[in-house]
């Protein structure tokens, strides 16, 4: 295939086309989608941690709902001011801690010291009930000292808010009150949560997600929402959540599966998989389209018109061409018509190169190129052949009596007559001088063309076309022949001068007769 063809080229467009819709199909993946399905996958990433976060929150509230309850309860209220007596034993239990899920409760004198510690030692598991932060409760001294700057300087507000040292926990905080809430404070009740693993998988039961809680570096509160994706299928994301202002920062931290965004990934490969194939087909088919619409019958238009100049045969266009009711069947048929135009000029030249106009007949050219034909097919057959010359008697007086457009009559009439004579195939009749006429004879011998030669004689004779300056009276002809044997050799001019010779010889006999070479004139 060429670099020029057609099918080549449009082979080239259609592969860079190609290339150039996937490129861009790659560039739109790498530039778009995948950023696009990334930042989808950051936001129901953050949208999930929300979620955590809101009901993380929604434990704290219950938590501060609860020692809300407590402290404004006229029992308790009571208690702070030395009246209820019985109020511990009759309330605390580590049964009542356990099914509440508290792990411990301090109750805050108002001057911040601790009136009372009742609840469970988060690392010895041991359950205390006893005044202050001494003995037994010993292990609450350090709670208790991280919230008494709250619990004095925020008298009259119950809060709730998340810790993690030494341990993850929820502390919520409520002034102790009348149970219609009214006052004065009789100090605070604190109720502590441990985010133990216990709650980390009542929240994960809850929201699908695992929680992680860790003290946030500066970096973290630097980054504030993060998201980190170390392998394909987990992602790590991060924030840090709301702080007691004095207290440490508090990171919150979830794991969550990259299955979705894989997921979209892989849907959208698969369309951009079957847009690509799509493209390869619809490229395929345009090439099958334009192989058997345009490319091969231009093709069969180019053998066609090859064929026509080593070998103009009359080859008709193929049929298939001529037939297509498309812009290619049109050209077909425009050709067509072109060519049989042309080839109708081309005939009616040669004809006219070839042929005398006055009288119809072969002239000089054919003449010679026809005896060398004869003589080369005679040869070869070994068979005889002769040429006769023929020549109109006294046709000068005959012009100059009854005028030359008369003499085109007369010639015209002597040469219908010659071509009735001699109309076998392979026979010729040719005009190869004014008035004089040569007729080629193959297969005929010297005896056999005599006799054709009177005959032709007595036909112009019997013609009667009157010659007032004739003897006869009427016009006539004189004939030469010349002939080969088959075993004789001769040229074309030997034979043309031969016959040249006894014309000749019969005009000097007297005119109106024929003369065979080598023979004696007869009247
Ligand atoms: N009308 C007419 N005359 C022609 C044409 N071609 C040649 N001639 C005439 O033919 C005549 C030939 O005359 P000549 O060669 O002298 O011979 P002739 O008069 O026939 O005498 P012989 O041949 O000896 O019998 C000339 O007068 C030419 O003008 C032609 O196409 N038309």
């Amino acid at each position: 295939m060429s670099l020029s063809s057609l099918r080549l080229r449009f082979l080239l467009a259609l592969t860079a086309l190609c290339l150039a819709a996937m490129g861009a199909l790659g560039l739109i993946a790498h530039f778009i989608i995948h950023p696009a399905l990334l930042e989808e996958e950051r936001m129901l990433a953050k949208a999930e941690l929300d979620r955590l976060e809101r009901t993380m929150d929604s434990d704290r509230l219950a938590l501060l709902a609860m020692v809300k309850d407590w402290a404004t309860w006229d029992d308790t209220y009571n208690f702070m001011q030395g009246k209820h007596t019985s109020y511990t034993k009759s309330n605390f239990s580590r049964i009542m801690f356990e099914d509440m899920n508290y792990q411990f409760m301090l109750f805050f004198a108002t001057d911040g010291s601790i009136q009372w510690t009742a609840g469970i030692d988060p690392v010895s598991d041991a359950y205390a009930s006893c005044p202050g932060t001494v003995g037994a409760c010993a292990w609450a001294e350090n709670t208790a000292k991280r919230l008494r700057p709250l619990v004095r300087y925020r008298p009259d507000e119950g809060m709730a808010y998340m810790d993690i040292t030494p341990q993850p926990v929820f502390i919520a905080l409520y002034p102790i009150l009348r149970t219609d809430e009214s006052g004065p404070p009789q100090g605070w009740l604190a109720q502590i949560r441990l985010l133990d693993e216990k709650w980390q998988a009542h929240v994960e039961n809850q929201t699908g997600l695992p929680v992680v809680l860790r003290s946030a570096s500066q970096e973290d509160l630097r980054q504030g929402l993060r998201l980190d994706r170390p392998n394909d299928h987990l992602m790590t994301i991060s924030r840090p959540i709301t702080r007691v202002p004095g207290s440490e920062s508090l990171l919150l931290q979830s794991h969550l599966p990259r299955k979705d965004f894989f997921t979209q990934l892989a849907t959208f490969r698969y369309a951009q998989f079957w847009t690509a194939g799509l493209l390869l087909a619809v490229i395929a088919i345009v090439l099958i389209l334009l192989e058997s619409m345009v490319l091969r019958p231009l093709r069969q238009f180019a053998t066609f018109t090859q064929r026509l100049q080593t070998r103009d045969d009359n080859l008709p266009l193929p049929n298939g061409l001529l037939k297509r009711r498309d812009e290619l069947g049109t050209l077909a048929r425009e050709f067509q018509q072109l060519l049989e135009f042309q080839r109708r000029q081309t005939s009616s030249l040669v004809e006219l190169s070839h042929h005398d106009p006055l009288t119809g007949l072969a002239n000089r050219r054919l003449f010679d190129q026809r005896l060398e034909e004869a003589l080369n097919l005679t040869q070869r057959r070994s068979q005889p052949m002769a040429l006769l010359m023929v020549d109109i008697d006294c046709f000068k007086a005959y012009n100059d009596h009854l005028g030359h457009p008369a003499g085109d009559v007369c010639l015209k009439a002597i040469a219908d007559t010659m071509q009735s004579q001699f109309s076998q195939p392979l026979q010729l009749v040719a005009r190869t001088g004014g008035e004089e006429f040569s007729i080629i004879l193959p297969g005929s011998s010297a005896t056999l063309a005599n006799r054709l030669a009177n005959s032709l004689r007595l036909a112009i004779e019997t013609l009667g076309l009157p010659h007032p300056a004739c003897e006869a009276g009427s016009v006539t002809v004189s004939i030469g022949i010349g002939h080969i044997t088959p075993e004789q050799s001769r040229s074309a001019q030997e034979l043309i001068d031969a016959a040249d010779a006894a014309l000749y010889a019969a005009k000097q006999a007297g005119r109106n007769r024929v003369s065979t070479e080598g023979e004696q004139v007869t009247s």
